[in-house]
């Protein structure tokens, strides 16, 4: 397994880190954006990433494995692998026809299923997850992330019951790719500058997609 250090060096190189003035969700703007969908094309990195998201899924008890859709689909695959631990996959939108499902995958009312994330900012999309996942009788409290981006997002996720392990912090990240000559000061401290500007504290702006907010 790459160490931390390595592993961020490894995923600047291969372009899962872009820089400048980027359009984000919703029409938001960020100066930088995380395109974790690269690692695809990297089985190496692919697995490391999987192998350090495993070592934080160890001491979380849980007898199933929920990608986010649809970034964290390889690494849940990966780690279901690693792990022989079942997987479960949810849909983006209900199937219409035949099986008419939202998750695909055999599971039982009231297991514990660990969900798999790839970058935090809000929360909103790993709580839809959540949602559907409650909605469907299983037990969700943990969730194991590639990046917290620092705005929030984790904060949110515990108010509603999620406890969030992740590889990196945004600044954690920062700090390496820093030291690493890979992104300048000056582009460090106008990143931090947004962060500190762009925070959530709820998720109200998008309370109508989620049928469950509650445990
Ligand atoms: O740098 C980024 C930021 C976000 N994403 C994608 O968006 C969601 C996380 O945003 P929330 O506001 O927490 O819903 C996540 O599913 C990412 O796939 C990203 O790829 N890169």
């Amino acid at each position: 397994m790459l160490s931390l250090e390595e592993l961020a060096v490894r995923l600047f190189d291969a372009g899962a880190v872009r820089l400048g003035d980027i359009e984000a969700k919703i029409g938001r703007r960020t100066p930088i954006y995380f395109d974790l969908r690269v690692v695809v094309s990297h089985p190496q990195i692919m697995l490391s990433v999987a192998q350090h998201l495993e070592k934080l899924a160890k001491d979380i008890n849980h007898e199933l494995l929920c990608g986010v859709p649809y970034a964290a689909l390889p690494l849940a695959a990966v780690m279901s692998i690693n792990t022989n631990t079942p997987m479960i996959m949810k849909r983006k939108e209900t199937k219409m026809y035949a099986t008419k499902r939202i998750l695909e995958g055999i599971f039982e009312k009231n297991q514990k299923c660990l969900v798999v994330e790839d970058v935090v900012t809000s929360g909103g999309s790993l709580m839809e997850t959540v949602s559907t996942l409650r909605s469907e009788g299983l037990e969700v409290t943990h969730a194991v992330v590639v990046l917290d981006r620092d705005q929030g997002g984790v904060s949110v996720l515990k108010q509603n019951g999620i406890e969030v392990k992740s590889i990196f912090s945004l600044t954690g990240l920062l700090r390496i790719l820093n030291e690493a000559g890979k992104i300048s000061d000056e582009t460090v401290d106008i990143i931090l500058e947004h962060i500190k500007e762009c925070q959530f504290s709820n998720l109200d702006f998008m309370k109508d997609n989620l049928e469950i907010m509650s445990l």
